[in-house]
């Protein structure tokens, strides 16, 4: 998948045993969403992550994420001490999700990682760059103003062919979803330190 010298590198050998990481998804391209959302929670397991510290929220589309991995951060705040289980967004959206194994049901404490998981794939009007763009600017915002890890999983691309090729869909495909799973854990626990 990564050709020459692009790609994430090794990741560092990091201990994931005391994060708590969220995924929250978009259900748009929930074929691709799928085993984007399951290849990072994979490698958050593979990070020492314990499975009652994911928590997996699904937003309707890519234009919700930042809405609701902000929402999602503040709430995981304010309930550190008695977090409800169930849905954290509150009013946001459904929290049902397509993704086997996932949980909205939550342990107590702030999140160290948010991943926002997103496929965007370019039509023949200018409505994916205006997503794109806000969606990018809102991700990063997030993680600036909260001093939250906001992994970024949105994959913006140009046809199905390559989308499946990044969702590890294809015999040359590599599941980027596991390099985000990879990051959120690096990243969570530079947080804690
Ligand atoms: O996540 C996506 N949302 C998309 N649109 C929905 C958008 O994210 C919002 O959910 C919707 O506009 C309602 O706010 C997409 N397209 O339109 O092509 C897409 O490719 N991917």
């Amino acid at each position: 998948m990564f050709e020459g010298i692009k790609g994430p590198g090794d990741a560092p050998s990091v201990d994931g045993a005391a994060l708590r990481v969220a995924i929250v998804h978009a259900r748009w391209n929930t074929e691709l969403i799928t085993p984007l959302v399951e290849g990072a929670r994979k490698k958050l397991l593979e990070g020492g992550v314990k499975e009652s510290n994911i928590v997996i929220q699904s937003v309707p589309g890519s234009w919700e994420l930042p809405i609701a991995c902000q929402r999602l951060f503040a709430a995981s705040q304010v309930q550190a001490s008695s977090a409800p289980s169930g849905d954290l967004l509150g009013g946001l959206g459904r929290s049902s999700t397509p993704v086997p194994g996932s949980t909205s049901s939550a342990s107590a404490g702030p999140f160290d990682a948010i991943i926002a998981v997103g496929v965007l794939i370019k039509g023949d009007t200018v409505h994916f760059e205006h997503i794109a763009e806000s969606v990018s600017r809102g991700l990063m915002r997030i993680q600036l103003d909260f001093g939250v890890p906001v992994i970024f999983g949105l994959l913006t691309v140009l046809n199905e062919d390559q989308a499946k090729k990044r969702a590890g869909l294809t015999a040359d495909g590599h599941n980027h979803g596991e390099d985000w799973g990879n990051a959120a854990v690096e990243m969570g626990v530079k947080r804690k330190q």
